[in-house]
Order: C-alpha cells, then sequence, then structure tokens
C-alpha cells in the first residue's frame, strides 16, 4: 500500500490580525495598571455581563430572586455580592431567642433593629448576674444565721444539716438565671452592608438551622433548649442575598424546603437529626426573608425541584452569562481596569506595564475561541494575572511585564492540557499515535477537554454483514449514542457513495483512548470518514486530523474549541487539520503553532473525504464523487456555493 499521501492541499491564507499599542491604549495615557482607577463598588467592576448587571440592579430594588446560568468563572457570585452591596441596611434585624416558660421545647423568636441584640443579651446578662449575687448573699446570710443558732444551742449535728439542706435547696430550686438570658441567634453591625450568604453545597443544617443536641437532657444539667438553637443560612441572609451555587446539588428534601422558606420568609428551626434530643424542639417561625440567587451551569436547571425553579420564574428573572465580548476599544478598555481590579484585589503583585497588558489581551483574544471577541471566563484570566505577578514579584521587578505573563501561559496550565500532553507522550510510547502513512478505517479525529485543552481522539471503523435482522452499531462506552447518530446521519451518504446500505452491515467504532471527552457530536465527520473507508477500504491519511458536526445532508457544520482542537494537532505532529469553513474566523492559534499545521476549511464531507482517503484508483474516485452532485433533490450540489471536487 502506498503510504504516501497524494491529495493536493489547497493553500489556504489564513489572517492573524494581531493587537497593537494603539489598538489597546488609544486615546489613555498610560504607563502602567496603577494608572487605572478601580471603581469601589462590585456592582461597578463586572465587565461584559451588562444584562446581568441591569438585572441585578433591577432585582435589587424589586427584591426579586435571580438565577444566574452559565460558566463557572464569569462572575455570577461577584454579581450575587455586587447585589447585597445594593440592598438596604436600614432595613436589618438582629434575630434573638428567648427561652419559653410554658413551654421549654418551643423557645419564642423575636427581632430587633440591627445593632440592638447585642445590647439587649448584655443588659440580660447584667441582671441575671445581679440575681445571682442577691441569691447568693441570701444563702450565705441563712447558712450562717443556722450555724450561729447551733453554736448558741450546742445542737452541732443539726446545725450542720440544717444548713447543707438549706444550701442544697436554695441553690437547686433557684432558677438558672445565666442560662435564661436570651441568645442572640442572628446579629448584624448596623454599619455593615446587607448580608451575602454563600450556601453551595450546605446540608439540611447549615442551610435550615439545626438545634444541637444535649446528653444531659433533664435533671438541672441540661442546657436550655433555646440556648441550642442555631441559625441556618437562611436566616443568616436575612435581609440579604442568599447565594447558592449549583442548586442541583441540594437534596430534594432541602430544595422542598428552600422554596417553602421563600414562600412564607420565615422558617422555624428544628434539629435535623431524628435521633437527638434537637428534634423535640422547634422554635416559633424565624425570619428568613432574603433575595435568593441560584447559579450553576445548563444541568443545574434539570437537577432543580420544578417547584423552585418556578417559583424563581414567577417572582424573578433568570439571565444567562456570557461566555465572550466583543473585541470592541471600550470592551478593551474594561479589560484593561479588570487587570488593574486583580492585581489591586490580590495585593502583593506588582502592576503590569503595557507589554503585559497588551499579551494578556491577546490571552483573553484567544481564549475566547470566537474571531472578535474576548473571553469573559475571568477566573481563569484572574489566574493568569496572579500567576504572572508572582513571577514578577519573585524577580523583584517593579512591574508585570510581557515575559512574566507569557511565562505564566506557559506554568498555569490546567490539569486537562497537562493531561493531554501526557496521552499524547504516552500514545508515542506505545505507537497508538499515528501522525503519518495511511490507515483503512482510521482517522484521527480531534476533542476538546475540560473547557481550554484540545486532544488527538483517533477513531477506528470496521464492519461485518449483519447477523441480526438489522444492522447495528457497537460503540466504545459513552459514545455509543454520538456514533450511532453520525453513522444514520450520513447513512443516505453512504448509500449513495458506496452502493451499500449501513442497515445490512454491523458497523463497529471505538474511539481510542477515551470513553468521554467528546463534546456534541464534533466527532460526526471523524465517525463518517472512518466508515466509509472502512466500507470501501480506502486508506485514510494519518498526518490529517479532523472536526466537524454533520448534518444529513453531508454539510460540515460548525463546533466548538476550534483552536485547541487545532493546536493539540499541532502538538502530536499533524499536518494538515479539516474544520468546518464556518470555524475559519475563530481560529486564533498561537504563534508558535501557527508554522506546524495547515487548516483546511470544508464544507461538505465530500471535501473531507478527497482530501483525508487516498484510493487507489484517484480518477476514479474523484468522478465517483463527482457524479454525486448530480441528483437535484439529493445530498449536496458542487454547484451551489461549494468548493468544487
Ligand atoms: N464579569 C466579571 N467582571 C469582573 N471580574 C470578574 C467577572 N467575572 C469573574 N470575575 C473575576 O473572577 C472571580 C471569580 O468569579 P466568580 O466567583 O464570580 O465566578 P462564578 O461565575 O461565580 O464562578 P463559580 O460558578 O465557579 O463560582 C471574581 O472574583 C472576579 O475577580
Amino acid at each position: 500500500m502506498d503510504s504516501t499521501p497524494t491529495t493536493e492541499i489547497p493553500n489556504i491564507e489564513l489572517t492573524y490580525d494581531d493587537l497593537e499599542e494603539t489598538d489597546v491604549f488609544a486615546g489613555l495615557e498610560l504607563s502602567a495598571s496603577s494608572d487605572i482607577d478601580v471603581p469601589p463598588n462590585l456592582i461597578d467592576q463586572v465587565i461584559g455581563q451588562e444584562h446581568a448587571v441591569e438585572v441585578i440592579r433591577k432585582a435589587a430594588v424589586q427584591r426579586r430572586h435571580v438565577m444566574m446560568i452559565g460558566t463557572p468563572g464569569t462572575g455570577k457570585s461577584m454579581l450575587a455580592k455586587a447585589m447585597a452591596e445594593l440592598l438596604p441596611k436600614e432595613e436589618l434585624q438582629d434575630i434573638m431567642v428567648y427561652p419559653n416558660p410554658e413551654d421549654n421545647n418551643n423557645p419564642i423568636i423575636r427581632t430587633v433593629p440591627a445593632g440592638r441584640g447585642k445590647q439587649i443579651v448584655n443588659a440580660h446578662k447584667v441582671e441575671a448576674r445581679k440575681k445571682i449575687q442577691m441569691r447568693s448573699t441570701l444563702v450565705m446570710l441563712l447558712i450562717i444565721g443556722i450555724i450561729g443558732y447551733a453554736i448558741i444551742t450546742y445542737q452541732w449535728l443539726l446545725g450542720i444539716i440544717a444548713a447543707a439542706f438549706v444550701f442544697m435547696a436554695l441553690k437547686y430550686s433557684m432558677p438558672r438565671e445565666e442560662a435564661m438570658v436570651p441568645k442572640l441567634l442572628i446579629s448584624h453591625d448596623s454599619n455593615t452592608m446587607a448580608p451575602f450568604i454563600d450556601a453551595t453545597g450546605s446540608h439540611a443544617g447549615a442551610l435550615l438551622g439545626d438545634v444541637r443536641h444535649d446528653p444531659f437532657q433533664s435533671g438541672g444539667l441540661e442546657t436550655p433548649s433555646h440556648d441550642r438553637v442555631e441559625g441556618g443560612a437562611i436566616h443568616r441572609a436575612h435581609g440579604g442575598v442568599l447565594f447558592i451555587d449549583e442548586i442541583n446539588t441540594l437534596t430534594p428534601h432541602s430544595q422542598q424546603n428552600l422554596l417553602t422558606a421563600l414562600q412564607e420568609g420565615t422558617f422555624p428551626i428544628t434539629g435535623q437529626s431524628e435521633r437527638s434530643s434537637g428534634a423535640m424542639v422547634r422554635t416559633e417561625p424565624v425570619p428568613c426573608r432574603f433575595v435568593m440567587i441560584a447559579a450553576g451551569n445548563l444541568d443545574a436547571i434539570q437537577g432543580m425541584h420544578p417547584a423552585l425553579r418556578s417559583r424563581i420564574r414567577g417572582y424573578g428573572y433568570e439571565v444567562y452569562m456570557r461566555e465572550t465580548m466583543e473585541d470592541t476599544q471600550e470592551n478593551r478598555k474594561k479589560f484593561l481596569r479588570f487587570i488593574a481590579q486583580e492585581v489591586k484585589n490580590d495585593g502583593k503583585i506588582p502592576h503590569f506595564d503595557r507589554s503585559a497588558m497588551i499579551e494578556v489581551l491577546r490571552e483573553a483574544r484567544r481564549r475566547s475561541n470566537r474571531k472578535g471577541h474576548l473571553t469573559l471566563k475571568l477566573r481563569d484570566m484572574g489566574g493568569l494575572i496572579r500567576v504572572a505577578g508572582d513571577l514578577a514579584r519573585q524577580e523583584g521587578t517593579e512591574f508585570t511585564s510581557v515575559k512574566h505573563v507569557l511565562a505564566a501561559k506557559s506554568a498555569s496550565r490546567s490539569i486537562e492540557d497537562q493531561i493531554s500532553d501526557e496521552y499524547i507522550r504516552r500514545s508515542r510510547d506505545y505507537d497508538l499515535a499515528v501522525v503519518e502513512g495511511t490507515r483503512v478505517g482510521r482517522v484521527n479525529g480531534l476533542a476538546v477537554m475540560g473547557s481550554d485543552s484540545g486532544s488527538v481522539l483517533p477513531v477506528m471503523a470496521e464492519w461485518t454483514p449483519r447477523q441480526g435482522e438489522d444492522g447495528t452499531v457497537v460503540a466504545t462506552g459513552m459514545l455509543q449514542d454520538i456514533a450511532k447518530e453520525s453513522i444514520m446521519n450520513v447513512s443516505a451518504f453512504i448509500k449513495k457513495f458506496t452502493g451499500k446500505d449501513v442497515r445490512e452491515m454491523d458497523i463497529h467504532v471505538q474511539f481510542i483512548g477515551t470513553y468521554g471527552g467528546v463534546e456534541g457530536d464534533s466527532a460526526s465527520v471523524t465517525v463518517a470518514t472512518a466508515v466509509i473507508s472502512a466500507i470501501e477500504n480506502i486508506p485514510v491519511r494519518q498526518d490529517v486530523a479532523m472536526t466537524g458536526s454533520l448534518s444529513v445532508r453531508g454539510d460540515v457544520l460548525p463546533i466548538g474549541g476550534v483552536t485547541y482542537k487545532i493546536e493539540a494537532a499541532a502538538k502530536a505532529g499533524i499536518k494538515t487539520v479539516i474544520i468546518p469553513r464556518s470555524n475559519l474566523d475563530d481560529v486564533l492559534i498561537e504563534d508558535r503553532y501557527r508554522e506546524m499545521v495547515e487548516i483546511l476549511p470544508v464544507d461538505h464531507i465530500k471535501e473531507v473525504l478527497q482530501n483525508a482517503l487516498v484510493p487507489e484508483n484517484r480518477e476514479g474516485f474523484i468522478s465517483k464523487l463527482r457524479k454525486m452532485a448530480v441528483n437535484p433533490t439529493g445530498i449536496f450540489d458542487p454547484n451551489v456555493g461549494r468548493s468544487p471536487v
């Protein structure tokens, strides 16, 4: 078999627009990030999420709940904190628990203006101490009296017994004044902002409040029940914001109770553990009027209690967080402010000079994965800024400069990126990575790991005549559905091209070295190519890798993470990467990879086959592809806006 690829690859000119000083600093007189003012209020610091900022401002005035869905690190909890800053602090209250003389298991709840709670408790303590002192003095006087009487009358034994009796009787009949002092359940400093409580991942007790267990329970040694009551996050958030990330991770029981708390604005505290003496206690309703900000990824909505979701929808707002913002002059300025903000918040790292700021912006462009955009995954960008700053600090330089940012980029690589490199190394060791020559039924696909790292994902296909009534598609693990779908999507094309019906075959597809990691159907072009190669016994070029989603008509549709995929292919030694043409503008690969790979944008599967397959009879193969274009209602028409075969 001829292992030398023969296909001519059209030379595609990619234009990489680079950032110039004037793009970033036009109209700005600044030499470093220290010259940039960071606004004091959190809400004014948020960048790129203008629609979310607007909703938060509105919701703060109207006291509405908000659900924020989006990628981690785009500012959800920052916005929730910002909302707490916006809420009026004048309405804050302290919550107190009093003993209930009529029913020890039903402590009384009272609210007072913020800051008053401490004063009240202190006053009760002083009063209690006074009473205890008076009683002690009385006991002492009585005992002295009895002992005096015994001395005078020589009735020693009787005197001692009577004194002991008086002491015990008074001590134990004395109400335990100190224990009867009310407890300050929730307190605020009258000058602070409304509370921001993060209840992410809280178990029932921490969320809804609890009553501690008392091992003594009776006999005068027990702790009074009101003293064992502990407020939950919902109570601590009274008058402020309750933030719950990944709300779907709360148990259905907790979500149900959370809903009750939202509806009632109060929630009594009871012991959460059935086997604890705390379970006997149930306070009067405790106020918990908070604004809830529920956050999470899209799957948070699916795992959410439907009634809770509908409560938020009915009485609040839902916001989808953006992942990128347009790369405009104005937004670049905001990004510069973000750099200054992160440096300021860190407090230890040196400010960024102009060169470093430009490099951060370049990286923000690259990480956006979209032409003309800047990433808004700002927690990660903050991480890069801190690592670069740390490097500069170690060196003792006055400013963080471009070399520190570049070094930070290599130093602060994600786990996924490191795993991907490790995988490439190992696959080389075991000859799993094939990046030259040709193979039948084997295609180098591309996948994204995590959110910012690509990897080469080889796909193998084989077929046999069907065994059962219908042909089946057998694939590795979780990727079964993707394989099935890709094959079904191109079954019409396969039939036209090969003259064979996939229903007559058992098709086996294997994703080598993974059980997951393929997002959506971005492997469908790869799977289809591998299957066609196997059915037709045509070798596939191994120095070509591909990514793309396939329509039933054979169109190659856009996918995500194209930049990371191309970079991974380059690292693995691939020479040509086939990508959907509509993704061409999203390619923002780093300089060092530009020379290593050629990028081939395509519109249709036939272009993929033309460039990736190496048939023995190339002329016949091309004319077969050509012939397939004639059916007017057929799969594709090369004369309509597509590059000719
Ligand atoms: N839109 C933004 N504007 C300015 N800074 C931001 C923004 N988004 C994130 N940051 C920075 O990143 C940090 C982390 O963001 P934040 O915790 O709000 O993300 P998140 O969306 O709540 O993520 P997670 O769901 O993982 O908690 C913030 O403290 C802030 O420094």
